[in-house]
């Protein structure tokens, strides 16, 4: 659906070169929710902004849904850009028109017939369940609720992508939440193709599919999100998924025992069915080993449910192995650290 090639992008200010990509190459399907995700200064906002043309690139192609926007004229474009609605953390609403109003102000640049924009409006405040806020004013309102009236706004053309400019960064965890719900309950209803940014790894697992860690202006790290999460190469990844994990006292206990070094900690990940079985406790009764918990998630990425355990086997090094080998054949994953 989204195609990045070699995208560059640098600004010119006073005379001074400030480079922001470097050379992205990103291939986004069809119907999926994409995030990226990077820390302040990365390059989110003038990748995001670079899909739509909101920003220029320097050099490199976008195309969205087979068409390449970098070499329409404007007016091509103007028609091309109704494929891509946008929202904004600050969400951009315009303060002196109603609810209704809002979400209908494209759907009047578009020069829609008038019944139309009624019927429409009236279908996406539904979808956001705004139905009883159509004639309040912005200042009426919650963040939740104006982000709420951003999505149906960006809705309004019927667009096949959604780009969310750190749509839920302005939210308390809350109200995150039931956006990210909405933003969900869209793609599937719809069908529509999502791409977020955010600096925020709970946003990413909640409902991404796939995930770009961007550092620098370039894509470090991309995969399916169960994957790069469970299995972090890059630092600044390592770095995002600590921000989920809350692992202070987990170091500590494993510098503790690296001192000593007379025991073995490992991490076992366990993944869907998995995650509700014995399979742990089974196998270390079989294998008559000791094991204590150092620190425990049972949590879900998107629609899969997942287990870490962090454990520390006591015994001599051959038993503590043998219990390793036997969980990793019953296929759970087991990391030593
Ligand atoms: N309009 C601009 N003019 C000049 N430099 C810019 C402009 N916008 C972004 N930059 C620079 O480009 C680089 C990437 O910025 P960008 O805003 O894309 O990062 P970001 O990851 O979205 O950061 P944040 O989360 O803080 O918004 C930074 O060095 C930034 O200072």
């Amino acid at each position: 659906m989204i195609q990045l090639r070699n995208l560059q992008k640098s600004y010119q200010v006073q005379g001074k070169t400030i480079p922001a990509l470097h050379g992205i190459d990103l291939t986004i399907e069809k119907g999926e929710i994409y995030g990226i995700i990077g820390h302040s200064g990365a390059g989110k906002s003038t990748l995001i902004r670079c899909i739509n043309l909101l920003e220029r690139p320097t050099s490199g192609q976008v195309f969205v849904d087979g068409v390449e926007l970098t070499k329409l004229d404007d007016h091509k474009l103007q028609e091309q850009r109704r494929q891509v609605g946008m929202i904004f953390q600050h969400f951009n609403l315009l303060s002196s028109a109603t609810v209704g109003d809002n979400v209908a102000f494209p759907l009047k640049l578009a020069k829609r017939p008038k019944a139309e924009i009624r019927q429409k409006v009236d279908e996406l405040l539904k979808l956001v369940g705004l139905e009883a806020h159509r004639d309040k004013y912005p200042s009426q309102l919650s963040g939740g609720q104006k982000q709420r009236v951003g999505i149906a706004r960006a809705l309004a053309n019927d667009p096949k992508v959604l780009l969310c400019d750190e749509a839920t960064s302005a939210l308390d965890p809350q109200t995150t939440n039931s956006i990210l719900a909405l933003l969900l309950d869209i793609n599937r209803k719809l069908g529509l193709t999502i791409v977020l940014i955010t600096h925020e790894m709970h946003v990413i697992r909640s409902i991404c599919d796939r995930v770009g860690v961007i550092d620098g202006g370039l894509i470090v790290e991309s995969g399916k999100v169960l994957d790069v999460f469970l299995k972090p190469q890059h630092p600044t990844t390592q770095e995002f998924v600590e921000q989920v994990a809350d692992s202070t006292e987990l170091r500590e206990a494993v510098a503790q025992e690296k001192a000593t070094g007379n025991r073995t900690i490992a991490r076992v990940t366990f993944l869907g069915e998995q995650t509700y079985q014995p399979i742990l406790f089974q196998t270390m009764q079989e294998t008559g080993t000791v094991f204590s918990i150092l620190q425990g998630t049972i949590s879900r990425m998107k629609d899969t449910p997942y287990g870490q355990l962090v454990v520390e086997l006591e015994g001599d090094a051959q038993q503590s192995e043998r219990a390793i080998q036997t969980l990793r054949q019953r296929g759970l994953e087991v990391e030593v650290i």
